[in-house]
């Protein structure tokens, strides 16, 4: 009979995708990629969020967790609806599948410590915005990385504002266009960071958080 070695169990795979992202995290607080997902699966997920939103199932934001939540159009102008995992349809399961692998890869390598994710389908109206923020509340800081994919279509212009903006300390602004099938992970805890105004169309995305505890 043969046996596996302990050693040999244990999947030591690199991932050079992975490891770029992962570099990019620790040198500078976050990273940019735009070959996360399968161009396909953007599409798909663009479609169940529209889904969503013609049957009106989208809910304005609110401000801070559930022990003290508000909704203020001044802070935040999107429209959301969270995922639940456990009624994921096909196109939510594939995304969470690569998550989950991502998720799984930083345990392993970073031991980052990783339970739980959460993700939410956004969308900002035209006119709205999220004011310059950390995406951790003063009660809770298990969110640990936070990720956005952008669900905007081959159509977006740059010209349609509604830009993310990194402000990482001590360093010049960092400004990113919401372009279809774009992913920035940043940290959620010290990475200050804004949406601009939105001056046309819808802007759409996945936005999430990979926490501890
Ligand atoms: O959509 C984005 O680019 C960022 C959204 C964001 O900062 C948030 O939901 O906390
Ligand atoms: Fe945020």
């Amino acid at each position: 009979m043969t046996k596996t070695l302990l050693t040999e169990a244990i999947s030591s795979e690199e991932n050079p995708f992975y490891e770029l992202i992962i570099s990019d995290i620790l040198e500078q607080g976050f990273s940019i990629c735009d070959t996360f997902f399968e161009e396909s699966l953007v599409d798909l997920l663009r479609i169940d969020l529209k889904a969503l939103y013609n049957q009106s199932d989208l809910k304005k934001a609110a401000i801070g967790n559930k022990l003290n939540e508000s909704i203020e159009k001044n802070i935040r102008g999107d429209y959301i609806q969270w995922i639940d995992e456990l009624k994921a349809n096909s196109v939510e399961k594939c995304f969470f599948k690569q998550i989950h692998h991502f998720k799984d890869y930083l345990n392993r390598t970073c031991f980052m410590g990783l339970l739980h994710q959460e993700f939410h389908y956004a969308m900002y109206p035209k006119g709205t915005f999220y004011q310059k923020h950390i995406d951790t509340f003063q009660n809770d800081d298990r969110r640990k990385l936070s990720m956005v994919c952008y669900l905007n279509d081959n159509s977006w212009k740059t010209t349609n504002g509604g830009e993310l903006v990194l402000y990482p300390k001590g360093k010049e602004r960092i400004t990113i266009y919401p372009l279809p099938g774009r992913v920035v992970i940043f940290e959620s805890q010290v990475l200050e960071h804004e949406v601009k105004e939105v001056l046309k169309e819808e802007r759409l995305s996945i936005t999430g958080w990979l926490k501890t505890r």
